[in-house]
């Protein structure tokens, strides 16, 4: 199994390297160079054991490359960040064709927590073959970088620097981040939004300079690795729901997770139609909508890690929808990155509409959203999960709904507080972190300051 690039790149690459790469050399998104074919049933696979059936799919996927030992103990750790605390896949019936899955019961109470849990014993393998360094660089808008620095703090050949925009992630969040004491963590706070940290980040990928002192990659979903990490769950949902191809409406952000849904029903899981449900900043909404991609300036919403305006992802689906076009991918990304205004053509259109449809959600109807779920179903949800199921009730025509809740709601008191008139429970894991000293290292909205400071970590 190799690895191929969205706008061209055609080394063949595995698993290892890219998943060391995180971006491919000309920009572009790995992919499989081919969707594998299960040899096993994804059904029965995935009603059975969360780990095994992880480490099927890893393998599936060419992550064998690094070892079986290597496979076993990240399927592992993703399996413990997986199940709830009675052990069971966390997905909750609310009515009779509506389920939530509950995806935040690993250690920073978020969903990213599966995909990081597993990539680090795994990069560390591949490393281990190469016996070089690796520095990490991520963008967050709060969970990933979170997740990230829980996963990989103290980690012997990885050094990790996290970007995340100056006041815009919640104080829980920022302090999951900036509380950890290691050495080889920086947390970079950026005087922007979540989408000038991701151009840094992608900008950074390429900088020669640092590639001279060991290898650069990212554990941003734009790294293929981070997305494998998300597909398992799609499959064990479905069959712990036990409909036939149930819809996943999935909250959004960098569109990385309902990618991930994606490529779980492309190798004939039972898994049904993608729908995308984001906040206000709905560039991809409206770019699947109504063809009009256009970068806009984020805005603070509730729902603050889908604050993105300029989802990654969204490439990985044109390449798929424009039957793995690199041209075409190259042409429509290309065009964007320099006028921020695309017009995608209508067979395009058509074609991403046909692999997932995606709608706006309101601050309002959020609000209404996490009030209703606590009235009629006793669940105290957080403004991410709220969004995802406003979206699945109005989409709710009878067929069978898996919305997936991406984080606890304690990571987002003051909205979730307003919503209901009283505050959710805080979970041991957030009351641990006050009173810690925060480290934070500022810098403007600026490349030049982000290379500086990455190469003064790197190198030091
Ligand atoms: N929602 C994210 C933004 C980054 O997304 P990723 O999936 O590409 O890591 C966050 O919480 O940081």
């Amino acid at each position: 199994m190799n690895y191929i690039g969205t706008r061209g790149f055609r080394e063949p690459r595995t698993f290892a390297g890219a998943l060391l790469d995180g971006l491919a050399p000309d920009g572009g998104l790995y992919v499989p160079e081919t969707y594998p074919t299960p040899s096993f049933d994804l059904t029965a696979a995935s009603a059975g054991d969360y780990g095994l059936l992880t480490e099927k799919l890893l393998t599936l996927f060419g992550v064998d490359v690094l070892g079986a030992e290597a496979v076993q103990k990240a399927a592992a750790r993703t399996k413990a960040a997986f199940l709830n605390d009675a052990g069971k896949t966390p997905l909750v019936q609310v009515e009779d064709n509506l389920w939530i899955l509950e995806l935040w019961h690993g250690p920073t109470l978020a969903f990213k927590d599966m995909a990081m849990q597993m990539i680090a014993p795994l990069t560390d393998a591949a490393l281990a073959q190469t016996g070089e360094k690796l520095t990490l660089v991520t963008a967050t808008s709060g969970d990933t970088g979170a997740a990230a620095v829980r996963a990989f703090a103290g980690s012997e050949h990885v050094k990790l620097v996290v970007f995340h925009p100056l006041g815009r992630v919640s104080p829980v969040q920022r302090l999951q981040m900036t509380t950890v004491e290691a050495d080889n963590v920086l947390n970079i706070g950026v005087e922007g939004d979540f989408d000038d940290c991701q151009r840094m980040v992608k900008r950074l990928l390429g900088e020669e300079e640092l590639k001279q002192n060991g290898l650069i990659s990212s554990v941003n979903s734009i790294n293929w690795g981070r997305l494998l990490g998300q597909v398992p769950y799609y499959l064990a949902a479905a069959a712990a729901s036990g409909a036939e191809k149930p819809e996943f409406v999935v909250p959004t952000g960098n569109f990385g997770d309902a990618f991930a849904g994606w490529v779980g029903r492309k190798i004939g899981g039972n898994v049904g139609h993608i729908h995308a449900a984001v906040n206000r900043n709905d560039a991809l909404a409206q770019a699947i909508n109504t063809g009009h991609y256009v970068r806009h300036q984020a805005v603070e919403t509730a729902s603050v890690s889908m604050d993105v305006q300029a989802p990654s992802n969204f490439e990985r689906l044109v390449f798929e929808a424009s039957n793995r076009s690199a041209e075409g991918t190259k042409g429509v990304f290309d065009n964007f990155n320099a006028t921020g205004n695309v017009h995608l053509s209508g067979d395009l259109q058509d074609a991403l509409r046909a692999q997932v449809t995606a709608s706006t959600i309101s601050e309002e109807e959020t609000a209404q959203t996490i009030k209703y779920a606590h009235d009629k179903w006793g669940k105290v949800i957080c403004p991410h999960t709220a969004v995802a199921i406003a979206a699945a009730l109005k989409r709710n025509d009878g067929q069978p709904i898996i919305a997936l809740s991406t984080a606890h709601a304690a990571k987002f008191p003051d909205f979730v507080t307003k919503a209901l008139g009283f505050a959710p429970e805080v979970p041991e894991a957030i009351q641990k972190l006050h009173g810690h000293k925060e480290t934070i290292h500022s810098i403007r909205n600026d490349e030049f300051a982000a290379l500086e400071a990455v190469k003064a970590f790197a190198h030091g």
